[in-house]
């Protein structure tokens, strides 16, 4: 199994995700934003939170423009995983790899705290290891997380079952409460909250650890 974490100038959640990937069996390579190429064999991509470019233009803007986002794309457009946590779920809106935008916090205010997330299906590889309903206390760290859609995209997302997560407490105006969406083959999330913050007993939270458990255990050869 192997796992590459891009790595932008900014980014800071990129060794925590790598390590996230490490402990259920991934091979971790770490990507420069500069390469044109994924690595071979690669199963799945990491798009790590962080302040790409330090937020200027737009977060994730500048980001999504690199050498290496380009490799994303073909990735995911032959079906290939990848999993974007908080810039990283910004990069992969503004790639048009996953719809939707994210917009200023409502209180536009950078909110750091462990907040409540409801899982809203199981029905995906990052999912399959909660219940459905499943309440789970993840940190959120960020000033642009209020997820935006227009209504014949939230249609789409809701009627195929494409929310994997809401918050349960809403902390950043995001529309219908959302925290995290899947594309439509399934094999690509992008979340704000922060799930390999909550991975392992030392980060004071382990409810994101079921969440790579889950990944290891669906990417595992037969
Ligand atoms: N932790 C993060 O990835 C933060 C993302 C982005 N810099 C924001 O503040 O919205």
């Amino acid at each position: 199994m192997r796992a590459a974490v891009v790595v932008f100038p900014g980014s800071n959640c990129d060794r925590d995700l790598a390590v996230a990937f490490q402990r259920e069996g991934f091979a971790v390579d770490m990507v420069w934003h500069k390469e044109t190429a994924l690595p071979d064999g690669v199963d799945i991509v990491g798009v790590p939170g962080g302040f790409s470019y330090g937020d200027y233009l737009r977060c994730g803007a500048i980001a999504a423009q690199s050498p290496i986002c380009q490799a994303v794309l073909a990735h995911t457009g032959r079906g290939g995983y990848a999993l974007g946590v908080c810039n990283g779920f910004q990069v992969l809106t503004e790639t048009g790899i996953l719809p939707g935008a994210l917009l200023r916090n409502a209180g536009l205010k950078y909110i750091c705290k462990t907040v409540g997330l409801r899982v809203e299906t199981t029905d995906s590889a990052f999912t399959g290891g909660y219940a459905k309903g499943q309440e789970i206390a993840i940190p959120i760290a960020h000033h642009d997380g209020n997820y935006f859609a227009d209504e014949a995209t939230l249609e789409t997302l809701r009627g195929d079952d494409r929310i994997a997560f809401t918050y349960t407490d809403n902390p950043n105006g995001s529309v219908g409460d959302i925290a995290g969406i899947l594309s439509d083959n399934r094999r690509v999330l992008g979340m704000m909250p922060h799930p390999e913050r909550a991975a392992d007993p030392g980060h004071g939270g382990t409810d994101g650890a079921a969440f790579f458990r889950a990944l290891g255990g669906l990417l595992a050869p037969a």
